[in-house]
Parts: structure tokens; sequence; C-alpha cells
């Protein structure tokens, strides 16, 4: 049986005295190794504070996160890299003043590649691995030709291309996207799902919160979708589609034929 990769059990989250995620019984689910996972809800209900939790950027008030078994709450930042999470922003943050290559090779040396290896004296040698591994990953994501361009001169969906590099660089076991298609063109957020589908082929473990719960639809294999901070519903994204709770609360009437 496949391990929970993730778990959220019991998850109160409170902003002012005001439950943003939890409801009476608090938020649990669970994201087996290997899911690609979409995270869907109509607007405030808890999407983003949901992946703050499940990033460790936020800590719940009460129930726990544990990524890997490991109670992200009780975990500092280079611990929980260090358990193979990547995450992307919902604005993505880029260097300005450094070109799209060198974005990505500092992505990689966030994990602290670079100064590991400068320690121990592999630098000038692993400088080169380190260039040619970020050119693949800006060919994958469709930026070859921007290699050399400063990031000022980026689309907004080129930016959220330059985004997923900058984690896949770190080669994360679990990856999660902020609202990826946001500013993205139709012929951009086609690459981007062929990306995640060849993601998620590899094994990796994918949590994507999106509103473009089409693009969700069609590549997801599991979808959660919250109402109110709470579960509303989960499921295969066709027993999504076919959930009477979803459709009245979110998709739409257009959506139950
Ligand atoms: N930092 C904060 N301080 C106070 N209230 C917050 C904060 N962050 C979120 N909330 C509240 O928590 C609830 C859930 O917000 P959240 O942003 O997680 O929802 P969402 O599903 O991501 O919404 P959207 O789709 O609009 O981004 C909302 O009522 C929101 O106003």
């Amino acid at each position: 049986m496949t391990r929970d990769l993730l778990v959220v059990d019991r998850v109160i989250k409170r902003f002012g005295g005001l439950k943003a995620v939890g409801g009476d019984d608090g938020l649990s689910f669970t994201v087996p190794e290997g899911t690609f996972l979409g995270l869907i809800g109509p607007n405030g209900a808890g999407k983003s504070t949901t992946f703050n939790l499940i990033s460790g950027v936020l800590k719940p008030d009460e129930g726990k996160v544990l990524l890997d078994g490991v109670d992200l709450a009780k975990a500092r930042a280079s611990e929980i890299a260090a358990l193979g999470l990547g995450r992307t922003f919902q604005t993505p943050r880029a260097f300005p003043s450094l070109s799209v290559l060198d974005n990505v090779i500092v992505g990689a040396d966030s994990a602290g590649e670079r100064v590991g290896m400068a320690f121990s004296g592999r630098w000038r040698d692993s400088e080169g691995a380190l260039r040619d591994k970020a050119a693949a990953v800006l060919a994958r994501v469709g930026l070859s030709e921007r290699i050399n361009d400063h990031v000022g001169s980026l689309s907004g969906g080129e930016l959220r291309m330059l985004e997923v590099a900058r984690q896949l660089v770190r080669d994360p076991k679990i990856l999660l996207l902020d609202e990826p298609t946001a500013g993205v063109d139709p012929s951009l957020q086609s690459k981007l799902s062929n990306i995640l589908v060849d993601l998620h082929a590899e094994g990796r473990t994918l949590i994507v919160v999106e509103h473009n719960l089409h693009f969700l639809l069609r590549i997801a294999d599991r979808v959660v979708v919250l109402q109110n901070g709470q579960l509303l519903s989960q499921g295969t994204p066709a027993e999504i589609k076919a959930d009477e709770k979803v459709i009245t609360a979110y998709l739409g009437a257009d959506h139950a034929a």
C-alpha cells in the first residue's frame, strides 16, 4: 500500500479569533506518495491558508501537519527543505537584476549546494554541472531561448515557468504550486499541464491550488474541495464532477450534465 507522504490531522487555523481553516472538527486529509492532488474551493474557502500550513509557512493553532512523519510546526525551514518540499508562490519571487539562468542557479543555491561545494573545495568542478542542470530545467519549462535575458523582460506566464524551474532544479519529492495558471496564456498553460503530468509520471507528489478547476480536473488524480475552511468533498476528478454538494456549492449547474 502507498504510504501517506502528507497528513493533515484535525488542523484548525484562526486569524483574529475567526477560524480560517478547520470548522468544528478540524481539517483532515491525507496525500499518499505519488499523488497529484488538486486543492480547489471558492474565494475565501481556505485554500491559501491550507497551502501555507502544508508548506510550513503557517503553524496550526490546533492539530498537526506531518510531512514524511515530521511535524512541520516543529521543523525549521532548512529541515523542511531537506525533506524535499518545494513550493511556488502566488506572486512569483525572482531576482529582477539577475539573468534567468542565474535565478535558477540561486534557486539551487538555497538548497545549500553551492555553499557546501565551496566549503568542500568542489566549487569549480561543480559550477559547470550546476549550470548544466539549471539549463536543463529551463529547457523543460520552455525557457531555453531566454536563459541570458534579465527576468525583468519576462512575461507573467514566463515568470511562472521560471518559478517552476527554480523549484525543479532542487529535485523536490513533493512540489506545491500556488495558482500556477494565473496570468498564463493558453499555450503556456498547456505546456504547464504537460510538465505537471510528466512530473507526476516520474513519481513526484504534486499539490496544486487553482481557481482554474478545468485545468486541474483534467490532470489531477485526486481533488480536495474546501468550503468555509472545511472539507466539502474529496475524490477523483470524476467523483468531484458528479458530487451534488460540489455542483451546488461551486461548480454551477452547467457541470451537472
Ligand atoms: N492573514 C490573514 N489575516 C486575517 N484573515 C485572513 C488571513 N489570511 C486569510 N484570512 C481569512 O481566512 C479565510 C480563508 O482565506 P484564504 O486566503 O485561505 O482563502 P482562499 O480559498 O485561498 O481564497 P482566495 O481564493 O480568495 O485566494 C478568509 O476569510 C480570509 O479573509
